[in-house]
């Protein structure tokens, strides 16, 4: 048997999800070497920055720090500004092609943006939200990759309240796809327990 002993034993078929989305875990897809040193590089090299935003009315800044690569030859429309994506960086770039190989066999996708999330600690998380800007268009498909700290990571459902569950781990990709947005927030939840840096990478289809 050819076991890969940084594998964890996902099983990506299955859906997490009860009903009205699909959810996919795909595991921890790096051994720990290759994530850590993917950890390190982008809390290094990329251009965090806290998000503004505007929430009823108020002018907020995020605690959380984001960037906002992609293909440069569009604007996006998103969270009701227009924002400029940065280039990808040689790294970003190789990440996206390992998540779109991840995902040939059952989702297959081609990404042309990624939103970053940097979490210094746990008393840093995000609220319930669902990412269904219609610059995104329906049933979009979203492959979250994660770095650092392991957190929990929630889905509730819109209508009956439901909650799914699950810890993200350094390395792991998690996929959102179908109706997920349409029917279901999710959310980081806070742990004042968790003191290390978590970095989050959502690469996203954006119409253009
Ligand atoms: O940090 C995460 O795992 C989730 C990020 C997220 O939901 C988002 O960027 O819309
Ligand atoms: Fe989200």
């Amino acid at each position: 048997m050819n076991l890969n002993l940084f594998d964890t034993p996902a099983q990506p078929e299955t859906n997490l999800l009860p009903y009205d989305g699909i959810v996919n875990d795909y595991g921890i897809i790096f051994d720990n070497d290759t994530a850590h040193q993917y950890y390190q590089k982008l809390l290094h090299d990329i251009a965090w920055q806290h998000d503004t935003a505007v929430i009823f009315g108020k002018h907020i800044t995020t605690a959380r720090k984001v960037a906002w690569h992609g293909h440069t030859d569009f604007d996006y429309h998103y969270s009701g500004s227009v924002r400029t994506a940065l280039p990808w960086t040689e790294d970003l770039l190789a990440l996206k092609t390992i998540v779109e190989t991840h995902l040939a066999r059952i989702s297959p996708t081609s990404f042309n943006s990624c939103l970053l999330n940097l979490y210094e600690n746990g008393h840093q998380g995000m609220g319930w939200h669902s990412d269904d800007e219609a610059c995104l268009g329906k049933n979009t498909i979203i492959a979250s990759l994660s770095f650092g700290a392991t957190r929990k990571f929630a889905f509730r459902h819109k209508q009956s309240k439901q909650k799914v569950e699950l810890l993200l781990e350094q390395g792991q990709l998690l996929v959102m796809r179908g109706g997920t947005q349409t029917y279901w927030h999710h959310a980081i939840m806070k742990s004042t327990r968790i003191t290390q840096p978590r970095i989050n990478l959502t690469f996203r289809t954006m119409l253009t």
